[in-house]
C-alpha cells in the first residue's frame, strides 16, 4: 500500500469507531437516538428526558426523571466567580468565546476534574447541562445592558431557559419551539465537535477539557456557526423579492450558502421537518410571513439550482431570531443543547479507550542537511 492511496481528506466516508449513542442513516433520512426515531422523542419528550435516555441509554422512570429534574434545578445558579469572569470579557467577544471560558472555569474549580469515573464524569455533564442556560442567558443580557435573572426552580429546563434570558416565561407554542430545537441540537454521532472531544478525551484528558475543545469546533460557520450565519445572510438578502438574484451573485462568487449541505444527508437533514413545523408555528405566532417567505424563496432557488438541502440550522436561525435572541446567541444555544451528546461521547469514548492518532502523508521537501551558508 502506497502512503497516499488511502488518505480521504476530511475523513470523508471513513468509519471511525462504534458507537451506540445514535444513528444518522442517510439513506432513510433518519436519526436514532438510543433506538428511539427523534422526531417522536421531539413530539413526547422534555429536553431532560433526552438528556438522561443519552446519557444512561434509557429513558428515565417517572422516580428517575423526578431525582433528574430536581438535581438539574438545583445546580442552575449561576456561580459567582463565572459570572464575574464573564463581566471580565469584553462585549467585542464573540458569546461563543464567553461559552468556552465559562466552561473552562467550571472546570478548574471543579476539585473532582481529574477524576474520569462514569460517576464523577456523569456529575460534571449534569453540571454543565444545568449551568449552560445561566451562562447564555446572562451573556445576551449583559450585552443588552441588562442585569443577571436567577433561575426558578418551579420551571422546567425550557421555560427556565427562556425565563433566564427575557424575564418572563413566553406563549406555550414558543417554550415548544424552543424545546423541540434543544432535543434535535443533542446529539449526531461523529460530527466535528463532538469528535474533537473524543480525541481529546483518547489521550485521558479530563471531561472539561474535551467540552472546551467541542465548543471551540462548533464554532466554525461550516458546523454549528451557520445557524447564526443564516441569520446574517437573511439580512443581507432583506426580502424574498431579492433572494434569487442575491442567490445568483453568491453562487457566482463561489459564497458557501450558510444552511445548506452536510457531510453525511445528501438527500436532506432528517431533523430539518420536524424544526420546520417548528418555525411554521412560530411564523404564525408572530405573524412574520415576510421571513417565511424570504425562508422559502431562498430554499427553492436553492434547490433548483445547486440540488443542496438545508440542514438543521436553516430553520433553527429565523427560529431563535422570532424567539428574540440575538443572532450571536444562536450557536451558545446549540451548545446549551449539544452538551448532552459531547459527554454521552466523552463517556463512551472511556468505556473503550484508544488514542485517537491518524497518519499522514509527507509532502515537503525531500530530505536536505544544514551546510555552511544555512542560516543556522
Ligand atoms: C449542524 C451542522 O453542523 S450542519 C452543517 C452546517 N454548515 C453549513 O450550513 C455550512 C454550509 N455548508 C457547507 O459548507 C457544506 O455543505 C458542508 C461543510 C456542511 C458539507 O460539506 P462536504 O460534505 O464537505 O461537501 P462538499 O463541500 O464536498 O460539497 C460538495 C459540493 O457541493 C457544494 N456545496 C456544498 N454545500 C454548499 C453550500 N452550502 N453552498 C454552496 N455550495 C455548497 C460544494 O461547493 C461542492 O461543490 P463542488 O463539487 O463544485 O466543489
Ligand atoms: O453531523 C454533522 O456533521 C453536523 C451536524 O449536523 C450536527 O452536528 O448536528
Amino acid at each position: 500500500m502506497s502512503e497516499t492511496s488511502e488518505i480521504r481528506k476530511g475523513l470523508t466516508g471513513v468509519v471511525v469507531d462504534y458507537t451506540a449513542i445514535s444513528r444518522v442513516n442517510p439513506e432513510t433520512n433518519s436519526l436514532l437516538y438510543r433506538g428511539y426515531p427523534v422526531p417522536e422523542l421531539a413530539a413526547h419528550c422534555s429536553f431532560e428526558q433526552v438528556a438522561y435516555l443519552l446519557w444512561h441509554g434509557e429513558l428515565p422512570t417517572a422516580s428517575e426523571l423526578s431525582d433528574f429534574q430536581a438535581a438539574e434545578r438545583a445546580r442552575r445558579a449561576l456561580a459567582p466567580a463565572v459570572k464575574a469572569v464573564i463581566d471580565l470579557i469584553p462585549l467585542t467577544a464573540h458569546p461563543m468565546d464567553v461559552v468556552r471560558t465559562a466552561v473552562s472555569l467550571i472546570g478548574a474549580s471543579d476539585p473532582d476534574a481529574e477524576n474520569s469515573s462514569r460517576a464523577s464524569n456523569l456529575d460534571a455533564s449534569l453540571n454543565l447541562l444545568a449551568q449552560l442556560p445561566a451562562i447564555v442567558a446572562y451573556d445576551q443580557r449583559r450585552r443588552r445592558g441588562q442585569d443577571l435573572i436567577p433561575p426558578r426552580d418551579d420551571l422546567d429546563y425550557s421555560e427556565n431557559f427562556l425565563y433566564m434570558a427575557f424575564g418572563e416565561v413566553p406563549a406555550p407554542a414558543v417554550v415548544d419551539a424552543f424545546r423541540v430545537s434543544m432535543v434535535l441540537y443533542a446529539e449526531h454521532s461523529f460530527n466535528a465537535s463532538t469528535f474533537t472531544a473524543r480525541v481529546i478525551t483518547s489521550t485521558l484528558s479530563d471531561l472539561y477539557s474535551a467540552v472546551t475543545g467541542a465548543i471551540g469546533a462548533l464554532k466554525g460557520p461550516l458546523h454549528g456557526g451557520a445557524n447564526e450565519a443564516v441569520m446574517h445572510i437573511f439580512e443581507e438578502i432583506g426580502e424574498a423579492e431579492r433572494a434569487e438574484e442575491w442567490l445568483e451573485t453568491a453562487l457566482t462568487e463561489k459564497r458557501k450558502i450558510m444552511g445548506f449541505g452536510h457531510r453525511v444527508y445528501k438527500s436532506g437533514d432528517s431533523r430539518v421537518p420536524t424544526m420546520k413545523a417548528s418555525l411554521d408555528t412560530l411564523i404564525e405566532h408572530y405573524d412574520r410571513h415576510d421571513l417565511l417567505a424570504l425562508y422559502d424563496t431562498l430554499e427553492t432557488a436553492m434547490t433548483e439550482r445547486k440540488r443542496i438541502l438545508p440542514n438543521l440550522d436553516y430553520p433553527s436561525g429565523p427560529a431563535y431570531h422570532l424567539m428574540g435572541f440575538d443572532t450571536a446567541a444562536f450557536t451558545p444555544l446549540f451548545v446549551a443543547s449539544r452538551i448532552t451528546g459531547w459527554t454521552a461521547h466523552i463517556m463512551e469514548q472511556l468505556e473503550s479507550n484508544a488514542l485517537i492518532r491518524p497518519l499522514s502523508a509527507y509532502n515537503g521537501e525531500d530530505e536536505r542537511h544544514l551546510t555552511a551558508s544555512s542560516p543556522a
